[in-house]
């Protein structure tokens, strides 16, 4: 059994951690930390976890993380960055979901974040938690950043279309949609029901930090110099994410042969389903699974390719993702307790 700690389980990644985790079946919890909830059972704060889950919160500074295999951290940017060069001396494995390694330049980092980073020797060691793009690295890891939610939707449209030097990578556009929990369960203003709900806007329009994170990716996973337009959008979902690429196409290519394409490049991935060409793929058909679903179309038959990309936040987007890693990391296999069918309706 792998031996799991998971810093920050009381936050909306953290107990989609604790959903996928405690049905896994090589997976033992070993501890759960919580800054406020030291001693209060897991199960107490979320009955959903009752008869699956018997440990209770520790506090941060109550717990060796030091005697298990692998620690998430579900944490803001900064916490896990403090800790891992110590888990990882110690042979423990860590992955990260916040931004603390994402990024390979210091600097960017710490333009986006506004927090100074403390190990920037880890940066280029820290592999990019996205197996469809990267496997055999996320197998050999020791730290995993694992993806921002929006970056991975924007990666897995854009790359099939970028290597094959089909698309103006100078022009690339995306139009994203999250559902409120990817603000997480901190309490924010814009996130109260009478804020977010019956209520749609755009925010980070001038800048997101994940348009560096995905131009960064972009770039190392092709080659190209990458110029990337991308504006968030709050919607009122509880999970889910939409986002709608736009590419413009440099060469002449059937809609057959754009098919063709997405469907060789993601045949062995089991969680990336390539729908038939001018599929509307909708956000509930992910909800609660680790699937990311994408549709091609082309408008009027003209030069622009239309990506359709749906997934859930807080699994592929987030937990399912790290999961997808974690059994990577340890020789197990990539869909081991992440084979859940999306909730309907
Ligand atoms: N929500 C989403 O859809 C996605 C989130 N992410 C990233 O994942 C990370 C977690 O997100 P999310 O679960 O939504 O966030 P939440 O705000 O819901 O939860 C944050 C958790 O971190 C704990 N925490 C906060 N500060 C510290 C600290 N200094 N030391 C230790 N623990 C701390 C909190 O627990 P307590 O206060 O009890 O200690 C809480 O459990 C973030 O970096 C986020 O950017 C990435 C992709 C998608
Ligand atoms: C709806 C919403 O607010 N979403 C978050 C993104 C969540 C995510 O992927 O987070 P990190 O890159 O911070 O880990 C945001 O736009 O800030």
């Amino acid at each position: 059994m792998i031996k799991v700690s998971i810093v920050g389980g009381t936050g909306y990644t953290g107990v989609e951690l604790l959903r996928l985790l405690s049905v896994h079946p090589d997976v033992e919890l070993t501890a759960i930390t919580s800054r406020k909830e030291d001693g209060l059972p897991v199960a107490d704060m979320f009955p959903s976890l009752r008869g699956k889950v018997n440990l209770a919160f520790s506090a941060p500074d109550k717990v060796d993380l030091t005697k298990c295999d692998v620690v998430f951290f579900a944490t803001p940017h900064g916490v896990a960055m403090a800790q891992a060069p110590a888990l990882l001396a110690a042979g423990v494995k860590v992955i990260d979901l916040a931004a603390d390694f994402r990024l390979k330049d210091q600097a960017t980092f710490e333009q986006w974040y506004k927090i100074p980073h403390t190990c920037p020797d880890l940066l280029e060691e820290a592999v990019y938690g996205l197996p469809e793009l990267n496997r055999e690295a996320v197998k050999n890891a020791r730290l995993i950043a694992n993806p921002g939610c929006y970056p991975t939707t924007m990666q897995l449209g854009f790359v099939p279309l970028l290597k094959a030097n089909l698309i103006d990578a100078s022009a690339l556009i995306a139009d994203a949609k999250s559902g409120v929990s990817g603000a997480g369960r901190k309490a924010e203003i814009g996130t109260l029901f009478s804020e977010s709900s019956d209520n749609f806007k755009a925010y980070g329009v001038s800048g997101h930090r994940h348009t560096p994170e995905t131009v960064a990716q972009l770039q190392r996973f092709t080659g190209l110099p990458v110029n990337l337009i991308f504006t968030p959008h709050l919607v009122p979902m509880i999970r889910g994410m939409h986002s709608t690429l736009y590419a413009r196409l440099t060469t002449d290519i059937s809609n057959e042969e754009l098919q063709e394409l997405f469907e060789s490049t993601y045949k062995d991935a089991a969680f990336v389903d390539v729908m038939p060409f001018g599929s509307h793929p909708e956000t509930r058909s992910t909800r609660g699974s680790n699937m990311l679903r994408l549709a091609l179309h082309r408008p009027n038959n003209g030069n622009t390719l239309v990506i359709l990309v749906v997934q859930d936040n807080l699994v592929k987007g987030a937990s399912g993702q790290a999961i997808q890693c974690m059994n990577l990391m340890f020789g197990l296999h990539e869909t081991l307790g992440l084979q859940q069918v999306a909730l309907l309706p």
